[in-house]
């Protein structure tokens, strides 16, 4: 059980963004990936994802490559920027559709991210903060998928709910599980390893006209 990522390098309309990567993380332990502003930790963190294409490099988990999309994202589990909510669906309602998604325990979802106070609110009418904490709710239905891709977790959460979500992933590695979590904001995961992401090279000129990556993917 492991995820390695070998030369990996990134491509955004023609920009490289990170070039020649390589990493993997072992079963039990988190991960924070760290640098600064505009450096690629989403991009690195949506490619493993498989919601953007790799230029090269490979990525493998638990002996699954990338490329094998459905037994690779089926191990998977991506919290990015935006919630994923549906915004006319309540809260319960939208924990219940990824339910069917990742199976787990609704009651037990809404439980450990405090939500059954607004569980018959459309998600539209809820603040930021707690339509975060009914996105984050994700981490209690996908307790079965080893690696969790976490961008920002805690953007808009108050200091408990921060404290909650760092138990929660720290329950998923003790069980074995795996998370890369890009993050700004200390979560106190004290013994967590760290991953910083440095700026590639400036561009050539050659590559600025190499048909492959003038053409951009976005
Ligand atoms: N949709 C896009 N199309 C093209 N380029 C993009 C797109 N989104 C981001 N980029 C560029 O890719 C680079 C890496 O962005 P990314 O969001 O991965 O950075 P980050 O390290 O997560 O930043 P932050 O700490 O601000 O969240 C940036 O230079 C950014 O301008």
């Amino acid at each position: 059980m492991s995820l390695a990522v070998s030369s990996l390098t990134l491509m955004r309309s023609g920009r490289m963004i990170v070039s020649d990567l390589s990493f993997a993380l072992t079963p039990g332990r988190a991960t924070l990936l760290r640098g600064p502003n505009g450096v690629g930790k989403s991009t690195v963190l949506r490619a493993i994802a498989g919601l953007m294409p790799i230029a090269s490099g490979s990525v493998v988990l638990n002996g699954t490559p990338l490329t094998d999309r459905d037994a690779f994202q089926d191990q998977v589990l991506f919290a990015g920027h935006q919630d994923a909510l549906k915004p006319t669906l309540t809260v319960a309602e939208n924990i219940a559709f990824w339910a069917h998604l990742f199976g787990g325990d609704v009651r037990a979802a809404m439980q450990s991210f405090q939500l059954d106070e607004i569980a018959d609110r459309p998600a539209h009418a809820c603040s930021a903060g707690q339509k975060r904490r009914t996105g984050l709710a994700r981490l209690a239905l996908a307790k079965d998928r080893p690696l969790w891709l976490l961008d920002e977790p805690t953007v808009s959460l108050d200091q408990a709910t921060v404290e909650r979500v760092a138990s929660v992933i720290r329950a998923h590695c003790d069980a074995g599980g795996m998370a890369l979590i890009a993050t700004h904001i200390d979560l106190g995961l004290t013994d967590a390893d760290t991953l910083t992401l440095t700026r590639p090279r400036p561009v050539t000129a050659a590559e600025e006209t190499d048909p492959f990556m003038a053409g951009g993917w976005e």
